[in-house]
């Protein structure tokens, strides 16, 4: 595969979604390789729908390793329709979420372990591993309470699990990031969206600028 695959990550409510959002016109505007933007769990048809049975509010019946389970069957079909042709098509990937997260949420949130959940996505993945990782960080209470100021009639499953959750999945992150520093570079996501922008630019255009006319 020749093309580059750009992860986005963080807690519910760091602000990924948002940041990625206004970052990926202002990389366009100065690359001269094709970026696409896409996100886990979903992506593509099949993977929008296993999305919606993880994330349904009323499947509070899910075993922890059947959603573990899940998120990898999505990330599998992921990656075979949609991932791997871009990259192999030489294009920047910018995904929204990848193994990081089910390694921080169902290893550490859930607790199956970190080792277990990322031996499974080894499977789904066939070992396939983002060139970087932009890991936007914020304290639990700080994400939830963006995500209940802002979001409150779109809790998921997932969102409306309890704070000390949410701290086992940060904490999960934070040591990802310590263990992968060459790959995963933190940025402080408290800070206001227009800064947590440029320095999701300033990373990315920094660690590829063959990649960028600056
Ligand atoms: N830097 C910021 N400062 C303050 N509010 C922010 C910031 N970034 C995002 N927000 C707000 O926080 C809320 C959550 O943002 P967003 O949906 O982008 O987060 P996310 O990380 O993608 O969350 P999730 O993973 O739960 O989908 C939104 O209402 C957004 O407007
Ligand atoms: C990929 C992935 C995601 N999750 C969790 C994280 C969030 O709570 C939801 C996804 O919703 P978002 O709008 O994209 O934040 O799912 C997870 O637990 N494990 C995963 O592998």
């Amino acid at each position: 595969m020749v093309g580059k695959l750009i992860t986005f990550e963080g807690p519910d409510g760091a602000g990924k979604t948002s940041a990625l959002m206004a970052v990926i016109p202002l990389l366009k505007a100065k690359c001269n390789q094709d970026i696409i933007v896409t996100r886990e769990p979903g992506g593509n048809p099949i993977a929008e729908k296993i999305r919606n049975v993880i994330l349904d509010v009323e499947n509070i019946a899910m075993d922890n390793r059947t959603e573990a389970l899940l998120y990898a069957a999505a990330r599998r079909q992921h990656i075979v329709e949609k991932i791997a042709p871009a990259l192999a098509d030489n294009k920047i990937v910018i995904c929204d979420r990848f193994v990081d997260s089910s390694i921080a949420y169902q290893g550490a949130g859930r607790g199956i372990g970190e080792d277990a959940v990322a031996q499974m996505n080894l499977f789904a993945t066939n070992g396939l591993t983002p060139d970087l990782t932009l890991y936007l960080d914020v304290p639990s209470e700080v994400g939830l309470q963006r995500i209940k100021r802002n979001r409150q009639n779109q809790y998921d499953r997932l969102d409306q699990e309890k704070l000390i959750f949410h701290k086992k999945v940060r904490q999960a992150y934070l040591q990802l990031a310590q263990d992968n520093p060459k790959r995963i570079q933190t940025i402080d996501a408290t800070q206001d969206l227009t800064t947590v922008v440029d320095q999701c630019r300033q990373v990315i255009e920094q660690r590829y600028p063959d990649l960028f006319i600056v």
